[in-house]
């Protein structure tokens, strides 16, 4: 480790006149670095305003220099204004160099002294200092005033040790707050030796910036370490960016605050290289608020995501906990097999809607509305020229669908699955209502109607030039059409099946307003962590067929595809493991070769021309037939992740998908917490793949519109609007960004193999820091999870580093938690914990009730500490442990043990270190995150079955 060679004493007369000295000198420097900082606003300002001036010229070329410039000028203003709080923090004294090279930055190059820089006497004169700040300053001469902390000048600072130090002599970090120096701490890295600096020995200050870092109180947001980065640290957050560096250290080490820091040093090293973005992936939104101010604060924002693992897909965010049983089931390799069966399986099931959840679309130049609801799925779309409606409501399922010229209405309504379609240039309306199944299309040139009720199945269409009429009713099965040239009526009523047509004459036109599609859903309650395991599920819903019957007219022939026919061509089409939704055209044309031999047509033409042309005209005749555009969208619809995944939520489909896969039990459990109303971290992995295993169908790429903007000359107009829709466009790439330059992975020890493949998506052209701690694992199979890293990380060379110092406990907290290290990883080493306070962990066992007890032991430790109080307990109790602490302010929260992880706390308070433990096959290791949080005090609560020997010391605790 980089231990400090601590000069407790001031060299000099007086402790505090010399300290005074010191800060005096320091502030003189200081003092000239404003001076230089305020003239670079003046010239950055003068660059906005001239900028601005050629920006009125019009030109397009002074356009784009006028754009680039205030884009540079705004940069610089912007950095410049953050920077002024407290960006220079260090200092280093130097000996002669080697050679006499100078870097880029205006420093001496060499890290060894020469020859001779340390004189016989073992005294030696201080040839070069350089302080370091967050961006790097010259004076008008081009000397460096600042050395940005990430340039190579500016590595000595962090990786000189009293073993190995180069040429640095004294290592001192500078305390300020704007513009004022509050104090300086020294490091002496020889101290063997009699420096002198301008003719005066080298004084020496205080007890050394990393001591004087970690005794300060923690609030709820970390800090960046960059005064005081260590040299192991150093190591890591400066390794070449080639491929994957790897980093493994306890608890404590400072894997999060390296990850960080290494994210600016390689921004700062390749701004254009990384311009494709850094992602950092952390385990809980709890990490990502704690860590997310670092990077500002060290100057780097906009180009590096940091963003949790439930929140790696855009449009979902995970709220909810699976129980262990179910996240293992759900995170495993096994999943993904389960998933692909799902995704060809949830074909079968008919239109995505009535998969669950709730789609409405509208669309129409007259006007088109549409809404859907049902518990379990409802589809409704309605598509017209004057007007159409669609609604659909159903248990199981219930589809709606209208498109026409000017008017329709299209309703369905179900237990278990419904459809209703009209399509017409006049109007049509087709209602379905009924307990199992129905069907009721109706489409017209002018006007069209069908309506089936049933309790078993009924069926009625309805098709004519003017307009057409068709019901049928049964208890188990009616059946009506209607075909005229002008208007007719039909109608079928029985118990077992009914068919009547008729003819007769009409017509009918309409026209409506413009609206747009709606759509509503209501989903089951939720579940909270642990009760997705056992007990009886709710009802799973119905499953909805696809359309088993194609029928269409086409050269004047009636042709028709049964059932079976159906699914051969389904099953050729699904062949091989293209992406589901991107077969839909292979699909499409196997069902017109289908039709095509049918309809005989093929054998009408011997020359190959001729034969093709008409086959073409076939094609267009059939595939322009409303009929056929809404089979194919039935039977071949296209699938969302979300649609499958509610699919899944049915235990009898998943049993099916998951055969010889998952055991009945995980199914169960499974499907059970599919039901719940929103998504866990796992959820979300399985979205992603999902998404992976669908694909997305091209889009028809939409018209660029034209930007009104582009014709304004006037900077005065322009700017506020220019540069929101610069910060806009940002933003918008940032979302659309789905690969980034650079992933770094923080607790990665906790990724699942399902995560691995998200995150792996991410970064398959990037490279990557992946920071962990095996003994901190809360998933129960780190071999899977090695094995699906390793695919992720693919053949990339590794660099492994290693941390080995626990910067955040106090000895005393670090050995009782090697205790359970030793139980949770036999064999693995604990940290070294760099300070020690002397205050033991105290043990104490419930008095009245758990809950009085944990209050007030978490009210002794905010008398006690100024910052923070963290109260871990089983992810079971964490909303009761909220409860027991209400009213005693904000220093203190209640935490479930999974959230505890990578955050930290002044004090913190363990309750039930045997219930952590029991509560999933990694609790051990959970428990010693729990137990490795405090900065100063721990306090741990132990229950009865923590079986606490005479001194309230649990069992899981004692030696
Ligand atoms: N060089 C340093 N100077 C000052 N503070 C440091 C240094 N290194 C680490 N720390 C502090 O130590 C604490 C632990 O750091 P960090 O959270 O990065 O550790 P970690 O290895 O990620 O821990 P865990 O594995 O428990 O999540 C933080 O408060 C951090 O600021």
């Amino acid at each position: 480790m980089a231990a400090q060679a601590q000069q407790e004493t001031a060299v000099g007369s007086d402790h505090d006149s010399v300290r005074d000295r010191e800060i005096s000198v320091e502030q003189e420097h200081l003092d000239r670095v404003y001076r230089r900082l305020e003239e670079k606003i003046h010239e950055a300002e003068f660059l906005m305003n001239d900028a601005a001036k050629r920006g009125q010229v019009g030109t397009p070329g002074a356009l784009a220099e006028r754009d680039a410039q205030v884009f540079r000028a705004g940069i610089h203003l912007n950095r410049l204004n953050n920077e002024f709080e407290d960006f220079l923090f260090g200092r280093i004294d130097l000996l002669l160099g080697k050679d006499g090279k100078k870097g880029p930055d205006g420093a001496y190059t060499a890290v060894e002294p020469a020859e001779g820089a340390v004189r016989d006497d073992g005294t030696a004169d201080i040839a070069e200092t350089l302080h370091i700040g967050r961006i790097g300053v010259l004076d008008s001469e081009y000397a460096p005033l600042v050395i940005d902390w990430r340039a190579p000048a500016a590595a000595p600072f962090y990786r000189s040790t009293p073993v190995d130090p180069g040429r640095v002599v004294r290592r001192r970090v500078i305390r300020s707050k704007g513009r004022r120096v509050l104090g300086v701490e020294d490091d002496l890295m020889r101290p063997e030796l009699k420096a002198f600096l301008d003719g005066g020995e080298l004084a020496v200050i205080g007890d050394g910036a990393l001591m004087a870092a970690l005794g300060q109180a923690r609030s709820h947001t970390m800090r960046d370490i960059v005064a005081s980065i260590q040299a192991e640290q150093d190591l890591v957050i400066r390794a070449p960016a080639a491929s994957v560096t790897y980093v493994e250290g306890g608890p404590g080490t400072g894997k999060t605050a390296v990850a960080l820091h290494r994210a600016a040093y390689l921004l700062y090293q390749d701004r254009r290289r990384y311009s494709g973005g850094i992602l950092i992936v952390s385990p809980t939104p709890l990490l990502v608020a704690y860590t997310e101010g670092v990077l500002p604060s060290l100057g780097e924002e906009g180009q590096v995501a940091i963003r949790a693992i439930g929140s790696l897909v855009d449009g979902a965010e995970a709220t909810l906990y699976d129980s262990p049983s179910t996240a293992r089931a759900k995170g495993s390799y096994r999943m993904l097999r389960v998933l692909r069966k799902a995704a060809r399986g949830a074909l079968e099931l008919g239109p995505a809607g009535m998969l669950g959840g709730a789609d409405g679309s509208g669309t129409g130049a007259g006007g088109g509305s549409a809404s859907g609801s049902g518990a379990s799925g409802a589809d409704a779309s309605g598509a017209g020229a004057g007007g159409a409606d669609a609604s659909g409501t159903g248990t199981g399922g219930a589809n709606g669908t209208r498109s026409g010229r000017s008017a329709g209405n299209g309703t369905g309504s179900e237990m278990s699955g419904a459809e209703a379609s009209g399509t017409g240039v006049g109007g049509a309306n087709g209602t379905r209502s009924g307990r199992s199944a129905g069907n009721g299309t109706g489409s017209e040139m002018s006007g069209a109607d069908a309506s089936g009720s049933e309790a078993g199945e009924a069926e009625a269409s309805g098709s004519g030039t003017s307009g057409a009429d068709a019901s049928g009713t049964g208890t188990s099965g009616a059946y009506g059409t209607r075909s005229g040239r002008s208007g007719a009526n039909g109608a079928g009523a029985g118990n077992g099946s009914g068919v009547g047509t008729a003819a007769a004459n009409g017509r009918g036109s309409g026209t409506a307003p413009a609206s747009s599609g709606s759509a509503s859903a209501t989903a089951p309650t939720q579940l909270s962590f642990g009760d997705d395991g056992d007990g009886e599920s709710p009802a799973a819903p119905a499953p909805v067929g696809p359309p088993t019957r194609l029928r269409v007219v086409a050269f004047g022939r009636r042709l028709e595809l049964e059932a079976a026919e159906l699914e051969r061509i389904r099953r050729n089409a699904l062949g091989g493991t293209a992406p589901v939704n991107l077969l839909r055209p292979r699909a499409r044309k196997l069902l017109l070769d289908a039709l095509w031999a049918q309809s005989g047509a093929a054998t009408r033409h011997t020359d190959p021309e001729l034969a093709a042309e008409l086959r073409s005209s076939f094609d267009e005749d059939v595939t322009s037939e409303d009929s056929f555009i809404a089979f194919l969208d039935a039977w071949w619809p296209e699938l969302t992740p979300r649609a499958v995944l509610a699919a899944m939520a049915d235990e009898r489909r998943l049993g099916r998908w998951a055969r010889r896969i998952l055991n009945p039990g995980e199914v169960r459990r499974v499907a059970r917490s599919l039901r719940r109303d929103g998504h866990s971290v796992h959820d979300i992995a399985m979205l992603d793949e999902l998404q992976a295993i669908l694909g997305t169908p091209a889009r028809p790429r939409k018209k660029r519109e034209l930007d009104p903007l582009d014709q304004l000359t006037g900077l005065e107009e322009l700017m506020p609007v220019r540069e929101e829709s610069q910060r806009e466009r940002a933003e918008r790439l940032a979302q659309e960004r789905t690969e980034y330059a650079h992933v770094i992975v923080d607790e990665a020890q906790d990724l699942t193999p399902m995560q691995w493949r998200m995150v792996g998506r991410r970064g398959r052209h990037a490279t990557w820091t992946v920071v962990g701690d095996p003994a901190q694992s809360s998933w129960s199979d780190p071999d899977e999870a090695a094995e699906a890293r390793d695919e992720a990380l693919g053949t990339r060379p590794r660099r492994r580093f290693e941390l080995t110092v626990n910067y955040r406990n106090p000895a005393e907290i670090a050995e009782l938690a090697a205790k359970v290290l030793a139980l949770a990883m036999p064999g693995s080493k604990a940290p070294s914990a760099v300070r020690s306070t002397g205050v033991e962990p105290r043990f104490t066992v419930v008095q009245k009730s758990l809950g009085e007890t944990v209050r007030a032991e978490a009210a002794r430790l905010l008398d006690l500490v100024d910052g923070t109080v963290g109260v871990v307990v089983a992810m079971q109790r964490r909303e009761e442990a909220a409860r027991w602490l209400a009213g005693l302010g904000e220093r203190v929260v209640a935490l479930g043990s999974l959230e505890a992880k990578g955050l930290e706390y002044d004090a913190t308070v363990v309750v039930s270190p045997a219930e952590i433990a029991d509560e999933s096959p990694a609790g051990l290791r959970v428990l010693y995150v729990a137990l490795t949080r405090a900065t100063q005090q721990l306090t741990v609560v132990s229950a009865d079955r923590d079986q606490p020997d005479g001194s309230g010391v649990p069992d899981l605790l004692r030696d």
